[in-house]
């Protein structure tokens, strides 16, 4: 497995160039890109700034060198760089595995290009896997109901280490919500961000068109786009 994961993200740190501000996404899959970036900024005299989606990238890109910079600095981002969980064929994406989606979103809608990194297991015909919401916990019981009525059964994630939910880089919890089938992922997401409360959901279907899915094999990898 970490020989696709591997294969994917290095492919993905070639679709950099140098003066890029890149957005650096959470995950197992998009850390190769960051040390293939790193690499390529001590050997290449690559030169760029990354903004991290968590606390998480933020450690990681400081490991491999990678000068890092805010959103409020870059609000206009030349590519972002990230995993995901599932991908349909519309590329469509469920993220948020790490709990990093809430800062993904904001980063892939700022980037005018998102590079997908996933090993093949995550390739779908269609959504189905938990759909993570990032949620007020003032309100955890008011949304939990809310997605409960379109016909989720809610839990909220719990920590490992620490006794207790799951609490956001940003003060928040998740709830894993299983949808079964997604049919109308765009419909979905729609209808979740309807609900006060919500900060954002692991859905993404506004961003196929300029989504590039890079799926790593054991030797190579595979691009996949609407274009
Ligand atoms: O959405 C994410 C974090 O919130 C990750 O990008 C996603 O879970 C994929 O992670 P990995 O590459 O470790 O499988």
């Amino acid at each position: 497995m970490s020989a696709e994961k591997r294969n994917a993200g290095y492919r993905a740190a070639e679709e950099v160039e140098d003066g890029m501000v890149v957005g650096l996404g959470t995950g197992s899959t998009v850390f190769f890109a960051m040390e293939r970036l790193g690499k390529r900024i001590a050997e290449d005299r690559l030169s760029i700034a990354g903004v991290p989606t968590s606390y998480q990238a933020a450690i990681r890109a400081r490991r491999y060198g990678i000068p890092l910079t805010s959103l409020d600095e870059y609000p206009e981002l030349d590519i972002a760089i990230d995993g995901a969980d599932q991908v349909d064929p519309a590329l469509c994406l469920i993220k948020g595995r790490g709990a990093a989606l809430l800062r993904e979103k904001c980063v892939c809608d700022a980037a005018q290009r998102a590079v997908i990194v996933v090993d093949g297991t995550k390739m779908v015909e269609a959504l189905n896997a938990p759909v993570p919401v990032e949620v007020l916990p003032f309100a955890v019981e008011a949304v939990s109901r809310r997605l409960a009525a379109l016909g989720a059964d809610p839990v909220l994630r719990e920590a490992v280490k620490k006794d207790g939910p799951v609490v956001t880089d940003n003060g928040n919890f998740i709830l894993d919500c299983s949808f079964g089938t997604i049919a109308d992922p765009g419909r979905l997401e729609t209808a979740i961000a309807s609900i006060p409360g919500t900060l954002e959901c692991g859905l993404f279907s506004a961003y196929t068109e300029k989504i590039t899915v890079i799926v790593g094999e054991e030797k190579g990898c595979s691009v996949v786009s609407l274009h």
